[in-house]
């Protein structure tokens, strides 16, 4: 059981946290058909692809700042309860331009879920600025330049997620640069659809202090040295990588290996409910699947404190409460 442990998350999406039943909810509030992309209270997709267009209309559901903090309220509430005292979801500006909703406001209803839940629970939260592989360098490079405006100071990192198929990261530098210059936190979606030339991709081209998932380095043992020497710190996402089948079953799955290899891991829960998963529920897969232990357990919750994209006071007092 790790119901008592406490637990933190630096990877996930926030549209990907939204529970089929809150997704009901939506499609009911604007009278919208989701019975393709719902059946028998699942979320229906059979590979990436089929998955990020499931995730897109599930985006769609939420069109106004109300929408958005009832989410992001929801899901830390949750977090919290299952005694969650740090999470960095993910959020893409350009879903909240592509329902006509608005980049500012997006993050303003996202940032005051995020405040909502803090006040009720003490739980904090920070909010990552995506960029997104299939939509290519263009489009990254303008959002790039609105997460540089630092719209929300609870905005403080920039990623990369997306189809990683397409695109190398060389073709973002540009983006990153900018998002470096103006101060956010760099980690990338690497070594998760695509190999080890991914992550070396990444760490090559922009050096971030993190990679999300990351966990295809294993194919590479120079690769997995250079993580461990390095300090880069892994955001794993067990159950992700088995319901997406990087890896067919979590005895397969590398996180054990990564770790006594020297690198840095954590435990996420990228999309939680399309992957049949939660933060607790990777907890409980770290401790009575992969067997890691309690203080196991709680040097990965410490690595994300001390990876987190925060302030320092702020750190300091996150990591006094582990
Ligand atoms: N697991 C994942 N990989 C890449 N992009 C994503 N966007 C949402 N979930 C993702
Ligand atoms: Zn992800």
């Amino acid at each position: 059981m790790t119901r008592h442990l406490k637990k933190a998350e630096l990877h996930c999406h926030i549209e990907g946290a939204t529970p089929p039943e809150l997704a009901l909810a939506q499609a009911g509030k604007y009278g919208l058909d989701v019975s393709e992309i719902i059946r028998d209270g699942a979320y229906v997709w059979t590979d990436f692809t089929s998955f990020v267009k499931c995730y897109d209309a599930v985006a769609s559901l939420f069109r106004t700042e109300e929408d958005y903090a009832l989410l992001a309220e929801a899901y830390l509430t949750e977090l919290a309860a299952a005694g969650t005292i740090y999470s960095e979801i993910i959020v893409s500006p350009d879903h909240g331009n592509t329902i006509g909703l608005g980049a500012d406001a997006y993050l303003r209803g996202l940032a005051a879920g995020i405040e909502a839940a803090r006040a009720k629970t003490g739980i904090e939260g920070r909010m990552l600025i995506t960029i997104i592989r299939h939509m290519g360098p263009e489009a990254a490079e303008r959002t790039a330049l609105y997460a540089a405006k630092r719209a929300h100071p609870l905005v403080t990192g920039f990623n990369l997620a997306g189809e990683e198929r397409m695109h190398r990261v060389a073709d973002f530098t540009r983006s990153f640069d900018i998002a470096r210059d103006a101060g956010l936190g760099l980690t990338i979606h690497a070594g998760e659809l695509s190999g080890a030339f991914s992550v070396r991709d990444a760490l090559d081209h922009v050096r971030p202090s993190r990679i999300s998932h990351g966990v295809r380095a294993i194919e590479d043992v120079d690769l997995v040295k250079r993580i461990a020497d390095e300090g880069v710190v892994l955001e794993t996402c067990p159950g992700s990588n088995v319901a997406l089948q990087v890896f067919p079953d979590f005895a397969a799955h590398p996180l054990r290996a990564l770790r006594d290899a020297g690198c840095r891991v954590t435990l996420n829960s990228d999309d939680p409910p399309f992957f049949h998963t939660s933060l607790l529920q990777e907890y409980e897969i770290a401790s009575q699947v992969m067997g890691f232990s309690d203080a196991e357990i709680d040097s990965m919750t410490r690595t994300a404190i001390e990876a987190a994209f925060v302030d320092e006071p702020t750190r300091t007092r996150l990591l006094a409460a582990l």
